[in-house]
């Protein structure tokens, strides 16, 4: 075995990489942790198949981030050892100094610690950043596994000057407009609140959708392109537009979810709207260090334009760059648990080779 694998958050993601790594007979990875929000287990054998009794049964302890991380004191002797968070939570991200002072590496698609406080997001820089400190992937954070973070980090650290990244960073929101807003005449007409809802069965969404639907999430992704980029952006330096109708916003899911067929006919009047003048409506992100203005729109686009032609839950990551004045361009499957797992598979390979000796 080469790294061990510690797991905190085993919902769809994270169970969908401890597949992965089963299903490959990974002999580079062992997951010997893993916790949820209430329970966790730690094993000195790698897992196996039936992980999710065993974390159900008795025998798992109570979760804390102090007790789990205690509990990897063995494995953290044994071999290099790899937190992954495949939670959405605030307070596990801002555990990641204490696991980076305590020498475990991090990987993550969770987005909290590199779009939210920005003193977290340098002091993660900081202790990763040192010869022979432990690493932070975080590939997943943006467009799934899809190698967006990675092109841009060698962009940047070839010395490529970064002149705009534009895109559609988000799956659920691509997958939304791409059914719901088409010029395709002999498409079947889709309410809005039903296109939303198959997109949550799919897994596309975050546990509230209202987090993609808001902005949030694709503000996220361009705060940490834009800081990988160099920018130091904040929520408040984002500017976002919010398609979640006002009456809907405070509610719990299910009742924002049991809410929301009432407003398809305003969904439905925007869009026929954009259709009217042969254009379709799409979810932008835009990262923009040249003239400072970074942002999250609702916007029109005519149907020459490759944001228009984009397919399922597609993503597009366009970087226009001093050496790339065409854009270089990214995309594909941006969402759902298979590739947001094959990112962070990639991204524990990655370490799992630089830490080999
Ligand atoms: N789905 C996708 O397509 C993509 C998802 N991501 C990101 O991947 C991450 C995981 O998403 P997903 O698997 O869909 O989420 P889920 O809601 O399915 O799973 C979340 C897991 O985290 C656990 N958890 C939540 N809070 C805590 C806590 N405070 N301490 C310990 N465990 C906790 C939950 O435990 P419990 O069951 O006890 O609540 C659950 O096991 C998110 O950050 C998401 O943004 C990134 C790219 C794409
Ligand atoms: N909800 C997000 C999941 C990945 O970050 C999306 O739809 O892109
Ligand atoms: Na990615």
């Amino acid at each position: 075995m080469v790294v061990n694998v510690a797991i905190v958050g085993v919902g769809l993601v994270g169970s969908e990489f401890i597949r992965q790594v089963l299903s490959t007979q990974s002999k580079k990875i062992a997951v010997v942790a893993v916790a949820n929000s209430r329970a966790f287990l730690t094993s000195s054998a790698p897992l196996t198949a039936s992980w999710k009794d065993e974390l159900a049964s008795g025998s798992a302890k109570p979760f804390t981030l102090d007790a789990f991380t205690a509990s990897l004191a063995a494995s953290k002797a044994a071999h290099p050892t790899v937190i992954l968070d495949c939670t959405s939570n605030e307070t596990v991200a801002t555990y990641y100094p204490t696991w980076l002072a305590g020498g475990f590496h991090i990987v993550t698609p969770n987005k909290k610690a590199f779009s939210g406080d920005l003193g977290l997001y340098k002091k993660i820089k900081e202790l990763s950043s040192q010869p022979g400190s432990p690493l932070v992937y975080h590939e997943s954070t943006v467009g799934a596994g899809l190698p967006v973070i990675n092109t841009l980090n060698d962009l940047v650290n070839t010395g490529d000057k970064i002149v705009k990244i534009e895109g559609i960073f988000s799956g659920t929101l691509s997958y939304i407009f791409n059914n719901f807003s088409t010029l395709d005449a002999s498409a079947k007409p889709v309410k809005f609140s039903e296109v939303v809802s198959v997109a949550k069965d799919l897994g596309y969404t975050e546990p509230d959708p209202r987090d993609d639907l808001n902005g949030m999430d694709v503000a996220r992704k361009v705060i940490i392109l834009g800081r990988v980029a160099g920018l130091d952006l904040t929520q408040e330096t984002v500017q976002v537009e919010n398609i979640v109708p006002e009456m809907l916003r405070s509610l719990p899911t299910d009742e924002f979810m049991a809410k929301l067929p009432e407003f398809d006919e305003h969904f439905a009047k925007l869009n026929a709207e954009a259709v009217q003048n042969g254009q379709v409506l799409r979810y932008v992100g835009l990262v923009d260090p040249v003239h400072g203005k970074s942002s999250v729109t609702l916007a029109r686009y005519p149907a020459s334009h490759p944001f228009a032609s984009l397919k399922g839950s597609d993503n597009i990551i366009a970087f226009t760059t001093e050496r790339f004045p065409n854009p270089l361009i990214i995309q594909g499957a941006g969402a759902g648990a298979a590739v947001t797992a094959f990112g962070i598979y990639s991204d524990i390979l990655k370490i799992a080779e630089r830490t080999q000796h």
